[in-house]
């Protein structure tokens, strides 16, 4: 069964992944409050791989098998390490909860025929398969949903932002962006306030924020990047120092006037941020380190900065290149803000590193 529903171009692919977004970020939630911390194990790149990401990539990939059986998956885990007898307490945990989310009540707007609702629960071979659909190579034709499961792995450690984040590519073009953000305070104007959101933005459709406890349901806000003043300016930036050099981001922001400190939220709830108006430039630059930034890291994220009004760009002004597999090639660096204050970014990026190389010599 292909779900169908030509109302607007991805109504259905949208309802669905929002659906989708929502069951896993329960999921995460609920794996966070129960303190699973204790169950992580090591990855060759020895970033922490928690059951939640397992779990919730078997939800969500699940979903998107019984209703897009067609489309590829680019996601970031797979279940090599849940295949072998020392991950079965694990799997057996990832199969506990990804069956709980799954068979849980349908909640308004959602369908029994995505393979949702009490008695949709599925076995373990079945589950293990679902994650394993993520292992597509990507590439620069057809239809490809790319999934990080739990983007700012640290930050759901620490309790603190981590999202999970699927989009929609057809040629190696984002066409829809769906970012669930258990966390985030609903109003950043009301920090210890009301948390949990959605984001989602469809191609020519706009940028919305929906309500985490009911979004298919519930109200929405559009969302419009506003305009900023050099006293106005933020940088929204990593926490972590490992994955974007800060101390680059300190003398753009020097170059640009800006004088308010920077806002450093874990996870592509950055981009949410921005959408919204909660900090004016997104700026990442590699560490230098080689690292090359994955696509499931970037490409809900750039949908909605780009429905909310704005620009994402790497840092020499070049738009992402999503074509080129599962990363995003030589790494330039990202750069994400508003139209207006985007060539001033870039420019103050130029000069930044050409004051870098300058040292250097
Ligand atoms: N060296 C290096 N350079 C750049 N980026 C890296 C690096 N290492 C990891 N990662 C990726 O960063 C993802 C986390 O996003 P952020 O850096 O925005 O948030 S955080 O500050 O780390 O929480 C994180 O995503 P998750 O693995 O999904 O948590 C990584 O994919
Ligand atoms: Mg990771
Ligand atoms: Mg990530
Ligand atoms: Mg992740």
């Amino acid at each position: 069964m292909a779900a169908n529903d030509t109302a607007h171009p991805y109504a259905a692919e949208t309802q669905i992944a929002i659906a989708a977004v929502r069951r896993a970020c329960v999921l995460t939630a609920s794996v966070f409050n129960k303190l699973v911390k204790q169950e992580t194990l090591t990855k060759d790149d020895k970033s922490p791989v928690t059951v939640g990401d397992f779990a919730a990539q078997a939800v969500i990939n699940t979903i998107l098998d019984r209703t897009f059986p067609d489309d590829p998956i680019v996601g970031e885990e797979d279940a090599t390490d849940l295949r072998i007898e020392s991950g079965r307490a694990l799997r057996d945990r990832i199969v506990e909860l990804a069956n709980d989310t799954l068979s849980a009540d349908l909640q308004p707007g959602e369908k029994e025929e995505w393979g949702l609702g009490p008695n949709h629960g599925r076995t373990v071979d079945q589950l293990l398969d679902a994650i394993d659909r993520g292992n597509y190579d990507g590439g620069r034709t057809g239809r490809m949903w790319t999934l990080d499961p739990i983007d700012g792995t640290k930050g759901f450690l620490r309790g603190e932002q981590y999202a999970v984040c699927l989009a929609l590519l057809v040629d190696a073009r984002v066409e829809l962006g769906v970012i669930g953000c258990p966390n985030l305070p609903v109003a950043a104007s009301n920090p210890s306030g009301p948390r949990g959101c959605i984001f989602v933005a469809v191609r020519g459709q706009g940028a919305y924020q929906l309500l985490l406890d009911n979004p298919l349901g519930g109200e929405r806000t559009k969302l419009t990047i506003p305009t900023f003043t050099a006293e106005s300016l933020n940088f929204l930036e990593s926490v972590e120092k490992a994955h974007a050099k800060l101390s680059f981001n300190e003398r753009v922001s020097q170059i640009l006037g800006v004088t308010r400190a920077p806002t450093r939220i874990d996870s592509q709830a950055k981009y949410c941020a921005l959408a919204r108006g909660d900090g004016g430039v997104y700026l990442r630059m590699p560490v230098g380190s080689g690292y090359k930034e994955k696509i499931w890291d970037h490409a809900a994220g750039s949908i909605l900065v780009e429905e909310a009004g704005g620009v994402i760009s790497d840092g020499r002004g070049e738009p992402l290149d999503f074509s080129l597999g599962r990363t995003l090639g030589e790494n330039y660096g990202i750069v994400a803000c508003g139209k207006d204050v985007h060539p001033k970014v870039i420019a103050a990026v130029k000069q930044a590193k050409a004051e870098e190389a300058q040292s250097q010599l």
